[in-house]
Parts: C-alpha cells; sequence; structure tokens
C-alpha cells in the first residue's frame, strides 16, 4: 500500500515538473504561432531534423503562418530578408546561435564556423580572407580547370564504355579533388581513382544527420560533446571516414609546417602567411573540405539537373555556348564564362535560387533584452533561424512564378534596370570579405532580387567565406559539361533522391552522357 501511494506521489510530482516545464517552455515567446508541440518542448524539431526535410516542413509552416513560426521553445523560423540582414550586419547585436556549437572537429578547439565569440571570429576571419578570396591563389583557376579535366575524362570514358552515369557520386568527386588541390596542393584523386576514397562521402553522409541533430538540438550536441562519446568521435589515425580525411589534412598541415617547407601558394599556405597557428590550420581545413564540399556538389548537381530537364532552356544555353565557342579553349576562364554567357549565368542563379545548395538553421541569437526588427518584437534570447527554400521564393521579389525555374526572370530584371545583363552573383564581396549587399531597399527589382538570392550565402559578417571559389568553379564546370556533353536524364520517372540535414545527401541521379566534342586532357 505505501509503496502504490508514494509511486502515485512520485507520477503525479513528474507530471507536474512535465506540466511547469511545458508551461515555462510557451511562455518563452508566446506571441509566435507554430505547432503546439513545438510551442511546449524541442521533439518537434528533434523529430523533424531526424526525418531529413526540415527545409521542407519549416517551409510548408511558413506557407501557412506568415514569415515568422516556432519551431521550438526558444526558436523560431524566417524567411525574411530584410531580418536576415539585420542579424548577420557588423553593427548587429545578434550573436551567432547554438546551432554553431556544432561544427568543432574538437569540441575544445574553435574554428571559423564554430566560433561565437565575436572578437576571435573577426580576427580569425582576417586570417583567413585573403586564401579565400582567391588573392593569395595564383593558380586558383589553372587548379579547378585541371580538376574539371579530370571530370570531362571520366565522363568520357564511362561514355565509351556505354555505361549510364552516377552524376550525384561525379559531382562530389570533383568538388572533393577541386578544395584538397586548392587547399593543400594534394588532390586527393576521387576522379582519376573513380571511387569513393577513404569511404568518405558514404561516410559521412551518415554522419550529417547526427551532426544536424546536434546543431539544432543543444541536448544532443551537450552528449556528443561528452566523454563518453569520446571513443566515438572521427580520429586523424582512421581508415576511413572523416577520420582519415582529417588525417590526411593534418599530414598536409604538418608538411606546410615543417621547418623547412616552402611557400606554397595555396589556401594552407595563405593562413600561415597570415598568422593561423598548426592546430588552427588543422582545424581550418576541416571547414574547408566539409563547408565547401557537399554545398558545391548540391550545386552542380541541381543547376545540371534543372537545365536538362528544361528542354527550351537546355537548347539556349547550348546555343549560347556554341555562339561562342571561339572565345573559349578546352577549358573556360570564369571571366569568359561571366562576359560570354550571360544566359548560362542567369542558369545558375536560377539553380541557385530554386535548389539553395545549404539549407541549414544557421540560428542567429537575438540580444538579452530583445529587439525589434522589421516591425516584429523579438524577446531576448529567442534564435531566429532561417529557412531558405522559401527566402528564395519570395513572390513579391520574384515574381508570382517563384516556385518554377525560369532562368529568364534574371534577363528581364536586367533589362528593366537598363543593363545589357544581370552581374554575377559575386559581386558584393568587400576587401574584408563582408557582404556589402545593397539591402534592395528603393532599387531595382533586379537589386532586390540580386541582395536576397546573395543569403543563400549568409551574410555581413557571417557569410559565406568560400562563396568566390564555389562561384567560379560554377561558372567554369557548368559550361564545361554542356558543350562537351548531350545530356539525358537515364530514368525520366526519377530525377535524384535527397535528404535535407542542413546540406544535402543525394544520390542515385543517373543521367545517360553522349560526347559532343573531341578534347585532349588537359590537366596540370
Ligand atoms: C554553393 C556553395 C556554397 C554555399 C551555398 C554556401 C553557403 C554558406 C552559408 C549559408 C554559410 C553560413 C552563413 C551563416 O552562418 O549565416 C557558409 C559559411 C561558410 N562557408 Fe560556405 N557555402 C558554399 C561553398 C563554400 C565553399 C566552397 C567553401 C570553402 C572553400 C565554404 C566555406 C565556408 C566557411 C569557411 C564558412 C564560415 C564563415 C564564417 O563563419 O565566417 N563555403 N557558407
Amino acid at each position: 500500500m505505501a509503496v502504490a501511494i508514494l509511486s502515485l506521489i512520485g507520477l503525479a510530482a513528474l507530471v507536474l515538473y512535465t506540466v511547469l516545464t511545458c508551461y515555462q517552455n510557451y511562455r518563452k515567446c508566446p506571441q509566435f504561432d507554430g505547432p503546439f508541440l513545438a510551442k511546449i518542448s524541442g521533439a518537434w524539431l528533434f523529430f523533424h531534423t531526424f526525418s531529413g526535410k526540415l527545409n521542407e516542413d519549416n517551409a510548408a509552416l511558413l506557407r501557412n503562418h506568415g514569415s515568422f513560426v516556432r519551431i521550438s521553445p526558444d526558436k523560431v523560423v524566417t524567411n525574411d530578408p530584410v531580418v536576415l540582414r539585420h542579424m548577420s550586419s557588423p553593427r548587429s547585436d545578434f550573436r551567432r546561435g547554438t546551432f554553431y556549437d556544432a561544427f568543432s572537429t574538437q569540441p575544445t578547439l574553435r574554428n571559423v564556423l564554430s566560433q561565437k565569440d565575436e572578437k576571435l571570429h573577426n580576427s580569425l576571419r582576417s586570417k583567413l580572407i585573403r586564401g579565400y578570396s582567391g588573392k593569395d591563389l595564383p593558380n586558383l583557376e589553372a587548379d579547378i580547370d585541371a580538376r574539371i579535366a579530370d571530370l570531362v575524362a571520366l565522363i568520357g570514358s564511362e561514355c565509351s564504355n556505354n555505361k549510364l552515369i552516377d552524376f550525384s557520386s561525379f559531382a562530389q568527386y570533383f568538388t572533393l579533388d577541386v578544395l584538397t588541390h586548392i587547399s593543400f596542393s594534394a588532390p586527393v584523386g576521387y576522379l582519376t581513382q573513380n571511387r569513393d576514397v577513404y569511404s568518405y562521402i558514404s561516410k559521412v553522409s551518415d554522419f550529417l544527420q547526427v551532426l544536424e541533430l546536434g546543431a539544432n538540438i543543444p541536448t544532443v550536441q551537450r552528449i556528443l560533446d561528452s566523454v563518453l562519446m569520446a571513443p566515438f568521435r572521427p580520429k586523424i589515425t582512421d581508415a576511413d571516414g572523416m577520420g582519415a580525411m582529417m588525417g590526411m589534412a593534418s599530414k598536409a598541415v604538418a608538411f606546410h609546417y615543417a621547418p623547412d617547407a616552402k611557400a606554397y601558394p595555396d589556401m594552407l599556405g595563405s593562413f600561415i602567411k597570415h598568422g593561423l597557428t598548426q592546430q588552427e590550420a588543422e582545424s581550418e581545413a576541416m571547414v574547408q573540405v566539409l563547408g565547401g564540399s557537399d554545398s558545391t556538389a548540391t550545386a552542380v548537381r541541381m543547376i545540371m539537373l534543372y537545365i536538362i530537364t528544361h528542354p527550351e532552356v537546355y537548347g539556349k544555353c547550348v546555343k549560347e555556348i556554341e555562339a561562342n565557342e571561339s572565345v573559349f579553349g578546352d577549358s573556360i576562364s570564369s571571366a569568359a564564362s561571366r562576359q560570354h554567357l550571360p544566359y548560362v549565368q542567369a542558369c545558375i542563379k536560377e539553380g541557385l535560387r530554386i535548389w539553395p545548395p545549404l539549407q541549414a538553421l544557421n540560428s542567429k541569437l537575438s540580444p538579452p533584452g530583445g529587439e525589434t526588427v522589421n516591425g516584429v518584437f523579438i524577446p531576448g534570447g529567442i534564435e531566429v533561424c532561417h529557412n531558405a527554400y522559401t527566402t528564395q521564393r519570395r513572390t513579391e521579389i520574384y515574381g508570382v512564378d517563384a516556385d518554377q525555374f525560369r532562368p529568364e526572370r534574371w534577363l528581364e530584371a536586367a533589362e528593366e534596370a537598363g543593363k545589357a545583363h544581370a552581374a554575377s552573383i559575386d559581386q558584393g564581396l568587400g576587401e574584408d570579405g563582408v557582404s556589402v549587399g545593397a539591402g534592395g531597399d528603393g532599387k531595382t527589382r533586379l537589386a532586390r532580387m540580386e541582395s536576397t538570392l546573395e543569403l543563400i550565402f549568409g551574410s555581413g559578417r557571417f557569410g559565406c567565406l568560400g562563396r568566390h571559389i564555389a562561384l567560379i568553379e560554377l561558372d567554369k564546370v557548368i559550361p564545361v559539361l554542356l558543350r562537351d556533353f548531350g545530356w539525358a536524364v537515364a530514368d525520366p520517372s526519377r530525377g535524384i533522391e535527397s535528404k535535407c540535414f542542413g546540406v544535402f545527401v543525394q544520390k542515385g541521379m543517373w543521367l545517360k552522357a553522349t560526347p559532343r566534342r573531341v578534347h585532349d586532357k588537359h590537366s596540370e
């Protein structure tokens, strides 16, 4: 009897505690609407992150509830460009949210992506900026050309064996080889070996789901950072996966820091020149690979997929490239692509818009007293997250057909603004690497579209450092692939399998390629 009474009291206490916690959670920002479960606990966000389609679920909520929706007790998601730009602007009191805690390769060592202290972040950024902006990389384009030549040679050899191409893998082989080449002067050779070296891609794909759960749910991150999890963390001695890639980066760093090492004209060489320590360099090397390979691979895949599945668009691209054949060599420079291929450039922009390659929450924390931004009061201590999918489909910015892939919108807006064609989106990066987007207020439709598109790379003091490199890759590789091969989706009933864990895990993009041009392999 006594046991039964004690159990009942215990149960009642538990119920009371749960109810009080849920009520306290609810009170944090009751003014924002959202699913009931999200207002009282982190469960909604946990399950929707786990599902691999949080981006779409948040998009559906934003379509129903307006520009702010609550997705956990202290998190709201938005697609308001004014708010997004404000939070990252140099003088804003918003800070990085808990999201960024997940991106340290070791719990105690912060890198540029995970550093939340503003001063330390600024100082780190200033040491990295010349490497990322390409200013210290005299061979940047030539190195990318060499890897494009490998990609073309690989596709050519698969064609001659009459094989279908798994373009989802090839796109990532390409971006991994480019990044390891320009970062450490040592491409891994994914393309030449035509295989997932270190099983990096397959293992990291599984790891991304855990990474995203940690980024979105602080309790999960605390568990991942605990000593209990230490044995399961990637180590540089691992034979495969992320650990093996860290091992490779660590060797490259040691090589660069050796007492008798020469000054290499690569990103690591630039970081050393600007004062990065060896330990910091190891951590930054992994940010480059993790931050830059999946995102750019998704961009290459989706831009290609949208072009080749829109016959009229595809035809116009090929016509434009053929008309300019005489100005290109085997490779196509970024400048030539931007100057001579306005329609292809519009396709690149439209592809990045319709499918932003990174759709993570990138939460920013409101200042202690709260702040009113664009007419909305955000209480203190609330994390404001981004939904890139719907930001890039805002009809008042892109037009009523914003849900459609229609590259012409960029050329029409440019004509309206009295320009020959829409500029590349790589135009707004200041000397210090802080984006200087116009904001769009009172500007032409083109300026509003461009400054909104820029948000796919973040903005202001947190804007993507690798944007310039990613855009050069796209300027070059998309026209070369369209010039050198004819493309068709192998199974029209299936395009690509995609899961979103902030970055996309994409598989099964089977294409049929047909050579259109005889070319020599022109690598290195
Ligand atoms: C199309 C490709 C890419 C997209 C869409 C993209 C997007 C982004 C976004 C949204 C952020 C976070 C912004 C924020 O926190 O608010 C970011 C940060 C970052 N990205 Fe990229 N990125 C791309 C390619 C790359 C590449 C190729 C590299 C490396 C070469 C790279 C390196 C970085 C770094 C280092 C940061 C952290 C910057 C900082 O904290 O100051 N990214 N990127």
